[in-house]
């Protein structure tokens, strides 16, 4: 792992809801312009972990943390720290696509002019170049002034990469983008998360095993709050380190 250029790393990382612990001594490195998929059973913390790179666990109120994120290498918990800046550049799409009521064309718009851009033309070009990137530019191009609910499941999640990814980020975080989703939108964004990757990091919580294994450069299994193992994903499915991995693996737990 050691010929990576990492751009997140993770430090001695605690963190409880209330009293129960759900991330445990978290240690890790994510590494620039990969996909790093976050596996493990329901309730292991992987959303919680996903949720903590860009502090969307901070909305959370009994939601605390020790130890150290760094994005960069700046510590991401530092008070000084442009929360709204710092998640331009660690984007996420959620689960459930939920685009903005509004027609397609604003939704994608939509961050850029909260981020102050005024010139038409230049927010016309971004959109054009986003839906383009999100692989839906096709689908759309005739109807941008559709309201972006007429679009179908996999649609919708398409569009709402396309949101995420207008304001340039440099990470994608996607929490289980597809499993709302039937097998052939699925397929669609498999392949397009795989066509980011090539500008973009992307950390992805997937319970889909089969699908991190088709889509990941990394993978890191947990359960209970703990990294048990990560690496390469080629080599931890080939040859597991840990037991626990490999009854993962193999359907014994989860
Ligand atoms: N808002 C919350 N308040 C209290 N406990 C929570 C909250 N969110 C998650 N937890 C608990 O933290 C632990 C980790 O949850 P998390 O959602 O991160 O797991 P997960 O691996 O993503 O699960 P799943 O695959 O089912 O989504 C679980 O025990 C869960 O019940």
């Amino acid at each position: 792992m050691q010929n990576n250029d990492d751009i997140i790393k993770i430090r001695d990382f605690n963190g409880w809801y209330g009293d129960k612990q759900a991330l445990k001594n978290i240690n890790l490195d994510f590494y620039k312009n990969k996909i790093s998929a976050i596996i493990g059973p329901s309730g292991c913390g992987k959303s919680t972990l996903l949720r903590s790179i860009n502090r969307m666990n901070d909305e959370i109120v009994e939601y605390k943390v020790n130890g150290n994120i760094f994005y960069e290498d700046k510590n991401i918990f530092e008070k000084d720290i442009d929360l709204t800046l710092f998640r331009k550049k660690v984007g996420m799409v959620f689960q459930k696509p939920i685009p903005f009521p509004m027609s397609i064309y604003d939704n994608v718009a939509f961050g850029l002019k909260i981020h102050g851009m005024k010139n038409k033309q230049k927010i016309d070009k971004i959109v054009v170049k986003s839906l383009k990137r999100a692989a839906l530019w096709e689908e759309v191009k005739d109807e941008l002034d559709k309201s972006a609910n007429s679009l179908s499941g996999g649609q919708q999640q398409r569009l709402c990469i396309a949101r995420a990814i207008a304001v340039d980020p440099q990470i994608i975080l996607l929490d289980e983008p597809t499993s709302a989703l039937d097998p052939i939108a699925t397929q669609k964004i498999e392949r397009l998360i795989e066509e980011l990757s090539e500008k973009y990091t992307i950390i992805i919580v997937t319970h889909n095993l089969a699908q991190a294994v088709r889509i990941s450069d990394y993978m890191f299994f947990m359960y209970q709050g703990e990294l048990i193992e990560s690496g390469l994903t080629s080599e931890i499915v080939k040859t597991p380190k840990v037991s626990l991995t490999e009854d993962y693996l193999n359907g014994r737990i989860g």
